[in-house]
């Protein structure tokens, strides 16, 4: 299978928790609560102290930055591989709970009252929607409008195997468990560059690589993912879903007619059987959407001879597919409690509430829920979870710690993050982003790397030597 290149951006959810009223010391009661924003500006102190900017590319490769809205955002490095990913998303989540953690320690020093808390999901309380995008390299070479079309639904419909789990509130006031938490966020299929809204996909404007021969595929139509096995299942299948795009199978019967009113109908069916109309007048599930793909997936991989070149991540994707579809069909989600985000959360909820007799609309519900979602391993649940065998791993602690400190060594990333980590063991002035790397001296030295499969360069090589100097 032709290589591709892909990286996803996590945005993440910041709040500032008061300590209870009583732990206030004499005096204290009237303190200024720690907002969203004084939080964010708190976890960047020391990223601005060395970058200058809150805006920066790390020796790993990724962009940390932090957002209007004051979501900071982790971008992994260009990954080629879906196991490689799944670690480098890792490292982000270790590198902000770290900054979390330092963050908490200035307030602490300097006696603000309060916690600063990192949720890797996709609503805060207010209500306010924030992404997950995952980006993928294509080559440019078919009508991407005509095939995006039949993309979307694939989109809408993977939630059912990749979505977060979400407890919604109803029109009549009650609570209800949903696939998703960003369904509802969405309501526009696709845009071009013009249109207002949320556009599922798109291609944008800057591919990051040769605009002749690549676009990259911006995807932010997908929930964030705690568990490593729903990250690895979401980006691993629609990477093969591209791959036989790419190679002339024909998926536009499957377009959805109206496929942002199917979004949300789809997110709240858990049952995954009601009928969504498609565009050429037929109706289907989203179960029945996803077991076709999954089907011609599978197929295509047969007659192309590509079922043999399958990496051991992609047979592990494939695997965790079919046994999600299962899971839905027989609706025994026993198979995949803890692989899926939405089934592992749904049988902690459900013990949770059995055993302290809680309705879904329980506070204490919503604290569990917000906590599934927090980065921290003392206030959130993932590492407990991972630890107790109930969230499934797919990288190991070694290879998320290397992924911290190195970038992927397959492709561009690798040039960028020895660039940066030189830069930052010499104290040289850089500037740095996706396709440019630049020393900020007097001859002003610039190398445009347009390629984003490839892990060497001697210009770069000659540039670390200039810093080296
Ligand atoms: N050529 C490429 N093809 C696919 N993905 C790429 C390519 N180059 C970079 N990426 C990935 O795309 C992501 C870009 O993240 P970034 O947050 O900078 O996105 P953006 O969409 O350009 O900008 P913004 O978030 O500011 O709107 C990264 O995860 C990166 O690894
Ligand atoms: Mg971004």
């Amino acid at each position: 299978m032709s290589r591709r290149i892909f990286g996803v951006e996590t945005e993440y959810g910041i709040t500032c928790a008061a300590p209870p009223a009583e732990a206030a010391a004499p005096g204290e009661g009237t303190a200024r609560p720690v907002t969203a924003d004084d939080a964010a500006r708190y976890l960047f102190r020391k990223v601005v102290a060395w970058g200058r900017s809150s805006n920066v590319f790390l020796r790993n490769g990724a962009r940390l930055y932090l957002d209007v809205g004051s979501h900071p955002e982790y971008a992994t490095a260009e990954c080629d591989d879906v196991r490689q990913l799944v670690a480098n998303d890792r490292a982000g989540e270790r590198i902000l709970e770290r900054m979390t953690r330092e963050a908490n320690d200035l307030l602490a020093e300097e006696g603000v009252p309060g916690t600063i808390h990192l949720f890797k999901n996709n609503l805060d309380s207010a209500g306010n929607s924030f992404g997950c995008h995952e980006n993928y390299l294509l080559r440019r070479r078919r009508d991407f409008q005509a095939v995006g079309e039949a993309l979307v639904s694939f989109f809408v419909s993977r939630q059912i195997l990749t979505g977060a789990g979400h407890v919604r509130t109803r029109p009549d006031g009650g609570a209800a468990y949903a696939f998703s938490q960003r369904a509802d966020q969405m309501w526009d299929a696709m845009s071009s560059a013009t249109t207002r809204s949320r556009p599922i996909i798109n291609t944008r404007d800057e591919p990051h690589a040769d605009a002749e021969k690549y676009r990259r595929m911006h995807v932010i139509v997908g929930d964030s993912s705690v568990a490593e096995t729903t990250t690895m299942l979401k980006v691993g299948m629609t990477d093969l879903v591209l791959a036989m795009v790419e190679d002339g199978v024909r998926i536009s019967d499957l377009a959805m007619a109206e496929p942002m009113r199917a979004i949300r109908e789809i997110s709240r069916d858990m049952s995954a059987t009601v009928p969504v109309e498609l565009a050429g007048g037929r109706t289907m599930s989203a179960l029945q959407i996803q077991e076709e793909f999954h089907q011609r997936v599978t197929a295509w991989l047969e007659t192309s001879g590509e079922e043999a070149e399958l990496t051991g991540v992609q047979r592990q994707v494939l695997d965790l597919w079919e046994r999600g579809l299962a899971a839905l069909r027989t609706a025994d989600p026993s198979g995949v409690e803890t692989e899926l985000d939405w089934a592992i959360k749904a049988r902690l909820l459900e013990r949770y509430r059995s055993r302290h007799r809680l309705g879904l609309d329980d506070p204490r519900v919503a604290r569990l829920l917000l906590a599934y979602h927090d980065i921290s391993p003392a206030s959130g649940l993932a590492a407990s979870l991972e630890k107790r065998g109930l969230m499934a791993r797919v990288t190991t602690d070694e290879e998320v710690a290397a992924a911290v400190d190195e970038p992927p060594a397959t492709t561009r990333a690798r040039l960028r993050g020895d660039f940066v980590a030189t830069a930052q063991d010499r104290r040289r002035d850089i500037t740095v982003d996706w396709v440019h790397l630049k020393i900020n001296d007097a001859a002003q030295s610039t190398v445009v790397l347009k390629d984003p499969f490839s892990p060497v360069d001697e210009r770069v090589e000659a540039l670390l030597a200039t810093l080296r100097e």
